[in-house]
């Protein structure tokens, strides 16, 4: 059954902040109490368009063992350009398993049942992803959607620099690039994600694990994607770094216009940085709202009870993103 999904264009993010206080609001009540302390990077000029960058309509995903696992059930969901969507859900609710179906880079035993995947290109052109094979699969990688996940920083190859690693992008991808313009860019890149382009030269063993995990966003960002798919890109590293590294991002997303679908458990984090949060439930997309409609507003008693699982969200105990506000516009 498919999953009833707002339509984006019916649901702009302006309606929520109508009715609620806004997300900087959130961010800075939010501040105050110091549990989820970033910045709140949103900000009023959010680079968010009503224009579609990815299509996902009734996509199932199953596991092909004995007994089978319907991990991902009719998802349909509907990515603006320069969008940060926040996937949320308990453990095993099918995050990871939507995220690389819908770039295809799921693997045997996983197998899409059903559904359709279009990516709408700045180009104008609608690419049917899941009809995607071989080298265009390949090449739609890295250049249209990009991916970061949890381990990506201990996937860099230990014997060779972080320059002939960007630089193997580069030839892969961009065979009419010279030499000088493969450097230039790498330095570039670095300097973007905050690594000093100096550190070019180095390798993985030589950089902590936050400056590896932005070497791998800064491989990620090489090709100009229009959309990058974080699965937990930050879940390793120590609160400090992971807050830097988020700002990273959005202002990363703010400055270059691509769209985030963002996966994590952590949604007192997700609140913060995401314009539409999806959350999931056995394999299906119970609700779809912007942060403040989610929160504010809950409509599925799932996504009351995920909000309710921390405490610091809406009890006494925390009693941050709530200061500042009374109960009734709480509640
Ligand atoms: N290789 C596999 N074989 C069989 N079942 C699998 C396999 N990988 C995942 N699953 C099942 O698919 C479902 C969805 O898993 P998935 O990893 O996508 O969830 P998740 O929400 O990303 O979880 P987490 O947050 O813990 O990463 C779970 O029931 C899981 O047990």
């Amino acid at each position: 059954m498919s999953t009833s999904i707002p339509d984006p264009a019916s649901a702009p993010a302006a309606d929520a902040a109508d009715h609620h206080p806004s997300a900087a609001g959130l961010a800075a009540s939010a501040a105050k109490g110091g549990l989820v302390d970033i910045e709140h990077l949103r900000g009023d000029d959010s680079p968010l368009s009503q224009e579609p960058v990815l299509s996902v309509r009734d996509l199932s995903i199953e596991y092909e063992v004995d007994p089978p696992v319907r991990a991902v059930r009719s998802a349909s969901f509907q990515l603006r350009r320069g969008e940060v969507l926040g996937l949320a859900g308990e453990s095993g609710c099918g995050k990871t398993t939507l995220a690389y179906g819908l770039n295809q880079l799921h693997r045997p035993p996983a197998r899409i049942v059903e559904g359709s995947v279009t990516f709408h290109g700045q180009d104008g052109h609608d690419v049917d992803v899941l009809g995607l094979h071989g080298a265009d699969l390949r090449a739609f990688h890295w250049s249209r959607i990009a991916m970061v996940f949890q381990g990506a920083m201990n996937s860099l190859n230990p014997v060779i620099s972080v320059r002939a690693q960007l630089d193997d992008v580069f030839t892969t991808h961009r065979p009419d690039m010279s030499k000088a313009e493969r450097l230039s860019r790498s330095r570039e890149l670095l300097d973007l994600v905050g690594v000093d382009p100096d550190r070019i030269g180095a390798f993985a063993h030589e950089l902590s694990g936050g400056m590896r995990q932005r070497v791998m966003i800064a491989m990620a960002l090489a090709l100009d994607p229009e959309l990058m798919i974080m699965d937990e890109p930050t879940t390793a590293l120590d609160v400090v770094v992971q807050r830097e590294i988020l700002q990273e991002i959005l202002r990363l997303r703010h400055e270059l216009g691509f769209a985030v679908i963002f996966i994590t458990h952590d949604l007192p984090m997700l609140l913060e940085i995401s314009d539409r949060i999806a959350v999931m439930r056995a394999g299906q997309i119970v609700e779809l709202e912007t942060a403040e409609e989610l929160y504010f507003a809950p409509k599925h008693p799932y996504t009351r009870t995920l909000l309710g699982s921390f405490p610091s969200l809406t009890g006494d105990a925390g009693d941050f993103i709530r200061a500042g506000y009374s109960d009734e516009e709480t509640r």
